[in-house]
């Protein structure tokens, strides 16, 4: 959907708090994940993100019924699976969604689904997605830009991941949980959205060990029941206030996180000077006044400093003086914010997954968001300049900030923009 662009006038210093939303990228899973039971399954803590629509979608077309019984409390029902294919016009939307491979062979013991193709920022493969349910027994076929995937029992044995995935550690946990075999994950993520997708089915009667360790044990279950779960709060989210904060040089108290799924950002930022009070699920983060410093970073996975908040550390770094390096391993090509950037005087390098920032005042000017945060690093950017700065390409903030502007206005931010608060259905 294209979303009429948001139009920011930044320079000025931001108080008050910010309330976190639950976690997309934990919500997402555990929607799909409600594939596997026959019952009804209440969610709370879900953002109302186009994401979460799209995905929506996709379990409309498979048999799921949905409707929302709150702002943020989702009930869930598939009693039958009514289709086994995930056509590409749903898949290609979003590529998490490759994950209903895994839910819709153990529920339907048949799935076709599409390749997911790459993204804005260049190929994002899923050969361990496919490797690890061929180890487990699952026989896969690729025909015409579609996996097809059929098992002729249960999936049981050993797969070592070759790197950490959090999408196929979750494809193969769902793949595995209904049924009588025994299937053993190594070097499988530790991901804060996998230990929620474990958290999540076992709540339902799932038995599966080691979440939040290399090594998960999954015990097949003959069936799941129905239940209640609450998502965990964004730390992405939380992480992209934290450095809004930080870079509009403001105090923000930052609600509704969980501290201690943030300690690689908060390490990182009071390095900077950027002081940070932790008080229960609040984080206060001060940076008035202050001379900031450059420091270095470099993505990891979960517990490491995450990718999904490197465009926005970029933002912050390019308002800091002095030379800072900001390495992504993780994603080398996630870079589209950059050139943005550039068009606001930032004086960015890049070479390989590289970029070397040499940080002073940006000025506004109007910019393009080519993905989600991207866009939120163009926010964070043009909240600290003086001037009208516009972003085009909203409509990726909203697979991932839920009602954004309202609540940047909610902190005195000055920012005007229309319909960035979905009605979804
Ligand atoms: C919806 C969701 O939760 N998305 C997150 C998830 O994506 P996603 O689950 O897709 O990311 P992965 O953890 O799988 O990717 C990590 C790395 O492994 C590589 N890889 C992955 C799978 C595979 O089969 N082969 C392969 O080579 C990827 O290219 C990447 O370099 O984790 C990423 C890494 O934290 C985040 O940036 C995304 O926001
Ligand atoms: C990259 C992200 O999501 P996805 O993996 O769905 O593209 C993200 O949340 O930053």
């Amino acid at each position: 959907m294209q979303l009429t662009p948001l139009h920011l006038q930044g320079g000025r210093e931001l108080r008050g708090e910010i309330a976190v939303q639950g976690s997309k990228n934990a919500a997402l899973p555990i929607i799909v994940a409600s594939l596997l039971s026959r019952e009804k399954v209440t969610l709370h803590g879900v953002p109302r993100l186009s994401d979460v629509h799209t995905i929506l979608e996709l379990l409309a077309h498979l048999g799921t019924q949905h409707v929302w019984a709150g702002d943020n409390t989702l009930e869930l029902h598939t009693p039958e699976i009514l289709n086994t294919d995930a056509p590409y016009a749903l898949v290609s939307k979003m590529r998490a969604s490759f994950i209903v491979l895994g839910a819709i062979l153990a529920r339907a013991g048949q799935a076709t689904v599409s390749m997911p193709g790459g993204c804005a920022w260049g190929p994002r493969p899923v050969d361990q997605h496919v490797k690890a349910l061929r180890a487990l027994g699952a026989e896969i076929t690729e025909d015409a830009g579609n996996f097809d995937a059929r098992r002729s029992g249960s999936l049981s044995g050993h797969f070592i991941f070759e790197l950490l995935t959090v999408g196929g550690t979750h494809n193969a946990i769902l793949a595995s949980v209904l049924g009588d075999g025994v299937v053993t994950l190594e070097n499988a993520s530790i991901d804060t959205d996998v230990v929620e997708l474990v958290g999540f089915l076992n709540s339902m009667g799932a038995d599966i060990q080691g979440a939040g360790t290399n090594i998960l044990t999954i015990r097949g279950v003959p069936s799941l029941r129905g239940g209640e779960y609450t998502v965990i709060p964004d730390r992405i989210e939380a992480g992209t206030f934290m450095m809004l904060a930080a870079a509009t040089r403001s105090r923000l108290t930052v609600t509704n996180v969980r501290p201690e799924h943030l300690r690689a950002v908060t390490g990182k930022l009071q390095e900077m000077g950027v002081e940070i009070l932790e008080s229960g699920t609040s984080l206060v983060v001060d940076a008035r006044g202050r001379d900031l410093k450059p420091v270095n970073i470099t993505t990891q996975s979960y517990p490491g400093f995450p990718t999904d908040l490197q465009p926005q550390m970029s933002a912050l770094l390019a308002t800091v003086a002095g030379t800072s390096v900001v390495q992504d391993p993780v994603y080398p090509d996630r870079l589209t914010h950059v050139a943005e950037l550039h068009r606001m005087g930032a004086n960015i390098t890049v070479s390989g997954y590289t970029q070397v920032i040499q940080g002073g005042p940006l000025r506004a000017a109007p910019v393009k968001a080519a993905d989600l945060r991207a866009g939120a690093a163009l926010f964070i950017a043009g909240l600290t300049c003086e001037g009208e700065t516009v972003i085009d390409g909203v409509q990726y903030l909203n697979r991932g900030y839920e009602r954004l502007a309202d609540r940047l206005r909610g902190v005195g931010a000055n920012v005007a923009q229309n319909d960035l608060a979905l009605a979804m259905d």
